[in-house]
């Protein structure tokens, strides 16, 4: 009981089984339902937030009672970069508890066939060995501004791993690194920083401003997932994976913070200057994820930033400055 599969479920065979993929307007569950409609899937089952609650216990039970979906992706949940997770402590992580929780438990008292939770690299230890194994979780202390968000998603892959032992109810888990792409929030301050520092260029081109502030040092190293990628790995988890141990889910290429500013800089064509807020936190130093497991089952990522940059700053042209 729980040990992993590597064989193909029977995910794929039927493209007609019902899919609810919650969160399906944000970033992640709408590259899934692009990729899951891309492979011919054709009962999607979607609720926006204000059609279904999540945090609404009983409302998401009538919802399963009635749906009777075969799988679930669960794709919503309170999100937001560094300043939004060190400012809202309380919503990261009761809204997070509350909607997994709900999901989890709904899905699998309503006969779901398998689940897949999304959590995040910022489950690990703030001084995680780099890049960072899978067996590095619960080994040290959490990076203090998203300690909350953490938190909630490291008790939803433990909520999984229960129900697998307890149940033998096939939930797994992903992990996915920082992500970007069409569908993003752009939101000036409770953004992640890649859709941050693309709205603020964008804004001092137009306006012909001389600088853009950027915040901390610039030092910190991340690594960056285009969001189709991610779909990618999501379907071929749904497919291919079935196991007790989180996955973690990353491109393998890290770039500074100052080298992402620049690079963000030349494909919006801002020429001016940088100007690095350093009252604003840097967050953890660096994080790395190590994804062989899952390359070694035989998953790739196929965008470069660059090329993820250009397509997500097209996008973000057509339809959010021209909205
Ligand atoms: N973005 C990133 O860099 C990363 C994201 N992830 C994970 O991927 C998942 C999706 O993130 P992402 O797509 O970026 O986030 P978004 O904020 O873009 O999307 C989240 C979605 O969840 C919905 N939602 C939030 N609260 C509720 C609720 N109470 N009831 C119903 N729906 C709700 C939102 O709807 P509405 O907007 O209407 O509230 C939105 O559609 C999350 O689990 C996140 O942890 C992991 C690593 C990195
Ligand atoms: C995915 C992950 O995302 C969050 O962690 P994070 O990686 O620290 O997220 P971030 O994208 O907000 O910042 C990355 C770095 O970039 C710097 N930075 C510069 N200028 C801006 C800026 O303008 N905005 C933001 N947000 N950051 C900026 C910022 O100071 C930091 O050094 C988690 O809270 C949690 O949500 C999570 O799981």
């Amino acid at each position: 009981m729980g040990g992993p599969s590597h064989d193909s479920s029977d995910f794929f065979t039927d493209k007609s089984a019902k899919i609810f993929v919650a969160g399906h307007r944000g970033l992640v569950g709408s590259a899934i339902v692009r990729k899951l409609q891309s492979f011919g899937f054709t009962n999607l089952v979607l609720r926006s937030h204000s059609e279904l609650d999540l945090t609404r216990q009983s409302d998401v039970d009538s919802f399963f009672a009635a749906e009777k979906p075969q799988f679930v992706i669960l794709a919503a949940a309170k999100v937001g970069g560094i300043h939004a997770n060190n400012t809202y402590p309380a919503d990261f992580i009761a809204i997070n508890l509350q909607i997994q929780t709900n999901v989890i438990d709904s899905s699998f008292r309503h006969g779901v066939k398998k689940l897949l939770f999304l959590g995040s690299s910022c489950i690990y230890p703030k001084l995680a060995p780099q890049p960072i194994p899978e067996n590095a979780l619960l080994t040290g202390p959490l990076e203090p501004t998203n300690e909350w968000y953490a938190i909630a998603k490291i008790s939803g892959i433990k909520m999984c791993q229960a129900y697998r032992i307890q149940y033998n109810w096939d939930a797994i888990s992903g992990m996915p690194t920082n992500l970007y792409g069409p569908n993003d929030n752009f939101h000036p301050e409770n953004s992640h920083v890649l859709p941050a520092l693309m709205r603020r260029f964008h804004e001092a081109k137009v306006n012909q401003a001389n600088e853009v502030v950027v915040w901390g040092t610039g030092s910190p190293l991340r690594e960056f997932l285009h969001v189709d990628d991610l779909a990618d790995a999501v379907v071929f988890l749904m497919e291919k994976y079935s196991g007790l141990e989180h996955l973690n889910v990353g491109s393998g290429k890290e770039v500074t913070i100052k080298e992402l500013a620049e690079l963000v800089k030349e494909v919006v064509g801002f020429e001016g200057e940088l100007v690095w807020d350093t009252s604003k936190p840097d967050g953890t130093p660096r994080k790395l994820m190590d994804s062989s497991k899952l390359l070694g089952l035989g998953w790739t990522p196929k965008i470069s930033l660059k090329d993820g940059l250009v397509d997500t700053y097209k996008w973000y042209v057509e339809n959010v400055v021209k909205q």
